[in-house]
């Protein structure tokens, strides 16, 4: 299934799942993996006080299970599957392990064992990478295990020979279904649904992603960016999970890890090309296959923002998916998928209660948090998407017909001076500006300065911060008519403070509000460099000998911990400038002693001090 990529990486993989379990094959489906069923053999019958634990036990029998498949359709045919899943599940009370009954006293055994207490549930899985070379069966075995712990309520005689006459217990491991009949026997369920009924869906996919995400070469990081939000959940999964080096199948990292065998010492990347039974092969070019799906994983987050899905997890979750689907006015199976793509990329979490927010999520997405980005989401999906559309157009002309091409169209300059286009705009920056304008306004000490003009300052957001930071600056916030109007609907609960003023006017144009200090946040970039030179000349002839100009920009990607973003703005707006290449522009317009220094992840600031002409 494209939408999952974990599950995508065996999409073109032979797999076989070993195991005659429904459950399982349901789960596995469901998940959108294609397989085919092949029921092992083997016996369960390993000798069970041999094992230090009992989910030792769980998982070599899952291995034993797997392995028997893979050598018999080897023999067979002479060529083994790519992949073959084992999995074993046991019930666990301390020490001893409960497998399936064998008849009902056996499963009344079972059942009086588990009653009012808590129990442990264990899968054991192996994943199975086979290779056939020189007619000769060659296997790499990766395995872990994933414990649920289970509540038995108090429960009478009467009712366990009743459940056990209906014929459930007899197939399942402990005696019990949780899944159907079963579950009225349970109070409580601490960890994976999904492990009870017989698959740990989530820890496999998370095993996948270690075996399968390589650290990428340098040229090909992640991009992060703001207009492409970067899939970190694959990444964040292999990373936490086994470092992300690793696409062998030790189970190092992972719980379950000291029962893993095979060669650990085998170099990443040999054993795809073993697997392969092709050393001269070149490498899984995953970082490319993840920035070709860069745009999609974008528009599901859009999606997710626009139907304010964060926000009703946010008052009303954990919810179902037909809940959500509910709330949504949506459909329930389109709303599932949604879900679970969100789950993959890192946005929900998924549990037997149903789906709710991450701690990011919460931060970010939802409507009325205090950092919420959903402006910019907004902003990027209903804006910037269409202009990267042209992109290839923007190339062709070249970046000084930028405007044309990445830039706005017709129709867009036309949209653009509606309300609702400006209203967009604003929530981006808004958004945007909550996460930086601390940064900018205390990455110098200003307190020298008593007042202070915030240029293009839209909201008020970095005006409300330097004033917050520096008790006795009076901060003008500069911008259009047409945003001014519109500003006092981002001020909760009035305009903040009496030392912030909103003035209306343009600054290409009318005189600007005198101040000690005037601040460019995220301005100059837009504007082709006979427009910078213009606004800088002006600002340089209005502000006092003494007075202060502070520039915010995005920082050139070469530097130290700077985001990528810029390096993408450049496409649609001007390339970033390096810190000589704006000591200089400052400079050229009088201003003398000109300091640079980071601020945060994004943003550049420089501070000149204007000389006396
Ligand atoms: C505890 C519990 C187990 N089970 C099932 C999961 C497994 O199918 C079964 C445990 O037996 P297993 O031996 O793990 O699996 P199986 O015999 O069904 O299939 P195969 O050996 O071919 O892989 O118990 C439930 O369905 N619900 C439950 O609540």
């Amino acid at each position: 299934m494209v939408l999952c990529p974990v599950i995508g990486k065996l999409q073109h993989k032979h797999v076989v799942l070993a195991s005659a379990s429904p459950r399982r094959q349901e789960i596995l489906s469901n998940a959108g993996l294609r397989f085919e069923v092949v029921p092992s053999r083997f016996k369960e019958k390993l000798h069970k006080a041999s094992f230090a634990t009992p989910y030792a036990y769980a998982v070599e029998t899952a291995k034993q299970k797997a392995l028997e498949v893979a050598g018999r359709m080897h023999q067979k045919d002479l060529r083994a599957p790519d992949v073959v899943i084992g999995a074993d599940t046991i019930v666990a009370v301390g020490a001893t392990i409960l497998e399936k009954p064998v008849d009902k006293q056996d499963a009344y055994r079972m059942l009086s064992r588990l009653n009012g207490k808590e129990h442990s549930v264990f899968t054991g899985v192996a994943i199975v990478h086979c290779c056939s070379k020189d007619g000769r069966l060659d296997t790499e075995v990766s395995e872990f295990y994933e414990e649920t712990t289970v509540t038995f309520s108090e429960l009478s005689e009467e009712l366990l020979w009743e459940y056990i006459n209906s014929g459930e217990p007899m197939d399942k491991a402990g005696g019990y279904g949780i899944q159907a009949l079963g579950g009225m026997l349970v109070e409580n369920v601490h960890g994976d649904f999904l492990n009870v009924v017989g698959f740990p869906l989530n820890h496999f996919c998370k095993e996948l992603a270690r075996l399968y995400y390589p650290p990428r070469p340098e040229g090909l990081r992640r991009v992060k960016h703001d207009s492409i939000p970067a899939v970190d959940t694959f990444e964040n999964l292999s990373d936490t999970e086994g470092g992300g080096s690793d696409p062998g199948p030790s189970a190092e990292g992972g719980r379950g890890g000291e029962e893993a065998d095979g060669d650990r010492s085998q170099a990443p990347g040999a054993l795809d090309a073993a697997l392969n039974g092709a050393e001269s092969r070149p490498p899984f070019p995953t970082g490319l296959l993840e920035l070709m799906d860069g745009f999609k994983a974008s528009k599901v987050l859009f999606t997710a923002c626009k139907l304010k899905l964060f926000d009703v997890l946010k008052d009303q979750g954990p919810l179902k998916a037909v809940d959500v689907a509910r709330k949504l006015d949506a459909c329930a199976g389109g709303t599932e998928q949604l879900l679970d793509v969100c789950v993959a990329l890192g946005l929900l979490e998924k549990t037997h209660r149903g789906y709710s927010n991450t701690a990011v999520t919460t931060l970010h997405l939802v409507s009325d948090a205090e950092h919420s980005l959903l402006g910019l989401a907004e902003y990027n999906d209903a804006h910037v998407w269409g202009v990267f559309t042209r992109l290839g157009l923007a190339v062709r002309e070249g970046a000084g017909q930028a405007r044309g091409a990445l830039g706005v169209t017709e129709e867009e300059e036309h949209l653009s001076q509606s309300r609702e286009m400006t209203l967009q705009f604003m929530r981006a920056m808004h958004s945007l500006s909550k996460l930086t304008a601390h940064h900018v306004a205390t990455a110098f000490d200003l307190s020298r300065f008593t007042s202070a003009c915030d240029l293009g300052g839209c909201t008020g957001i970095l005006a409300r911060e330097l004033a917050r930071e520096y008790p006795h600056l009076q901060v003008t916030v500069f911008d259009l008519p047409e945003v001014i109007e519109l500003s006092g609907g981002f001020q909760r609960g009035g305009r903040q403070t009496e030392r912030i003023r909103f003035v209306p006017g343009d600054f290409f144009k009318d005189n600007l509000p005198e101040a000690d200090l005037y601040v460019l946040s995220r301005i100059l970039q837009d504007w082709p460099d006979d427009r910078l030179h213009k606004l800088l000349s002006r600002i340089s002839s209005g502000c006092k000998p003494g007075g202060g100009l502070l520039v915010a920009e995005a920082a050139a990607e070469e530097e130290e911990g700077a985001s990528r973003s810029p390096r993408l703005r450049t496409l649609s707006a001007g390339q970033p400038r390096s810190p000589d290449e704006h000591r200089r522009l400052l400079q050229r317009h009088g201003f003398r002693d000109v300091r640079v220094a980071r601020a945060g992840d994004l943003l550049r600031v420089v501070l000149g001090t204007r000389a006396a002409p």
